[in-house]
């Protein structure tokens, strides 16, 4: 039997097909034309997309989905799944004030936001990116993992929505929200029969991109975390203890029985792609000496805006001054997300997390063996890069093992 992982990250969307001994089997990848712009239509024909590329036979053998996509991103449907509105993106900041300036969880404002455009009045559901590409699957809408409801305001202690949550207008279109990796349902018989799909194939709850590139590293470890340096700078450190904190964007995921405590800064290798390409990147970072500072004190940001280790939406990028020679310009940048990076590790040691021991780093950024000695530096800790980080490959595990993969 295969297990199949679809990916829905920042830039595009990945497929990786694992077999019964959790080796690759097969591997798809669709970039979006222009991500800042990616809507339902685009995940709607990347799914399809990617679906038909794998091989038939494994297709036919596939025994369980799960799906990942970027965590915040959330839509508004209609009874038979139509998207109702434009979905919001991650990091659409329309909606982050929410109602009466009150600060609310962010996909919970986006969700609120959303209910006041025109065109929305049938609306049946609020999901999550991941929820609503698994509902295609499975033709069955209004189900959620607590992994992307958390940022809905789901309580991953009670495993319910607060009270408060449950008064408020948008409560009847909440989804119902199991753990990741729950079966869902089987796979609806249309996209089985167009596919030719094992139509016993079931579709499991999936998670966010962060936490499947979290699963895909097979970190087990309190005390092990792990970076994702892709387009955004995501932390996630396995601790014995939730810690939270509104001020400093950190919040923790439930993971089984131990918590996944961290954050996601606006910073990454977003911001790096605003100035060089991969291969500039490649080439630059050779001619780094990781041992001696840029002497640049930058805070780099691909716009203004920060969630974490602070929260201060008007933060600015600071870029300045900009040195006439690349190699340096782009060593001041690899430090400065670098110096994110370490701060945010110390702001969850402050808060009371499990004390960091080894970071794993996975996503685009992660192959800079540069980067990877500034870093080091920086964190004071030993920094590997993930043998597997690919929040598809994550995504296939969890399709395999299901609940199982949370201690
Ligand atoms: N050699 C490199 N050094 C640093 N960053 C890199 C390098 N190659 C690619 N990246 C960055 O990795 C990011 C893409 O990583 P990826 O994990 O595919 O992102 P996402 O899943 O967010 O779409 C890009 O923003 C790019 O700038
Ligand atoms: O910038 C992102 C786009 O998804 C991050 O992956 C995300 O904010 C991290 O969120 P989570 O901790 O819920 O996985």
């Amino acid at each position: 039997m295969f297990y199949l992982g679809l990916d829905f990250g920042t830039s595009g969307a990945r497929a990786c097909v694992i077999n019964a001994a959790g080796g690759v089997a097969f591997e798809a990848s669709v970039k979006y034309v222009v991500p800042q712009q990616q809507d339902t239509a685009d995940w709607r024909a990347a799914l399809f997309d990617l679906l038909a590329q794998i091989p038939r036979a494994q297709r036919a053998a596939l025994a369980a989905i799960a799906v990942d996509g970027t965590s915040g991103t959330v839509l508004l449907a209609d009874d038979a799944l139509e998207p109702l509105a434009p979905a919001l993106l991650y990091n659409d900041t329309r909606a982050s004030a929410g109602t009466d300036g009150v600060p609310l969880p962010g996909s919970l404002a986006k969700g609120m936001w959303l209910m006041q455009q025109a065109g929305t009045v049938h609306a049946r559901y609020f999901l999550h990116q991941a929820d609503w590409l698994a509902a295609l699957l499975t033709g069955v809408g209004g189900m959620s993992d607590y992994h992307n409801a958390l940022k809905t305001g789901f309580d991953p202690c009670t495993l319910d929505w607060p009270a408060w949550i449950q008064a408020l207008p948008i409560a009847q279109l909440l989804p119902r929200v199991v753990p990741p990796g729950t079966p869902l349902a089987r796979i609806n018989r249309h996209p089985a029969r167009h596919f030719n799909v094992n139509p016993a194939c079931i579709v499991r709850a999936g998670t966010t991109d962060s936490i499947a590139a979290f699963i895909a590293t097979g970190v087990a470890q309190p005390g092990d975390a792990v970076t994702s340096l892709g387009t955004t700078l995501v932390l996630k450190l396995l601790s014995t203890t939730r810690v939270e904190s509104v001020e400093y964007g950190v919040y923790s995921h439930r993971f089984g029985n131990l918590w996944l405590a961290g954050g996601a800064s606006n910073s990454g290798g977003g911001v790096l792609r605003q100035f060089f390409t991969d291969a500039a990147l490649v080439e630059l970072s050779m001619k780094i000496h990781p041992d001696q500072p840029s002497g640049l004190d930058y805070y780099p940001l691909p716009r203004p805006g920060e969630r974490f280790p602070v929260h201060a939406p008007a933060l600015l990028p600071r870029l300045e001054p900009r040195p006439v020679d690349d190699v340096r310009f782009l060593h001041g940048m690899l430090e400065g997300i670098a110096r994110i990076e370490a701060l945010g590790y110390a702001r969850l040691a402050e808060l009371g997390a499990t004390p960091l021991r080894r970071v794993i780093s996975a996503g685009g950024g992660s192959k800079n063996e540069v980067w990877r000695h500034i870093r080091e530096k920086q964190l004071g800790v030993p920094v590997e890069t993930a043998q597997q980080g690919e929040a598809a490959f994550g995504a296939a595990r969890l399709a395999q093992a299901g609940v199982k993969s949370f201690p």
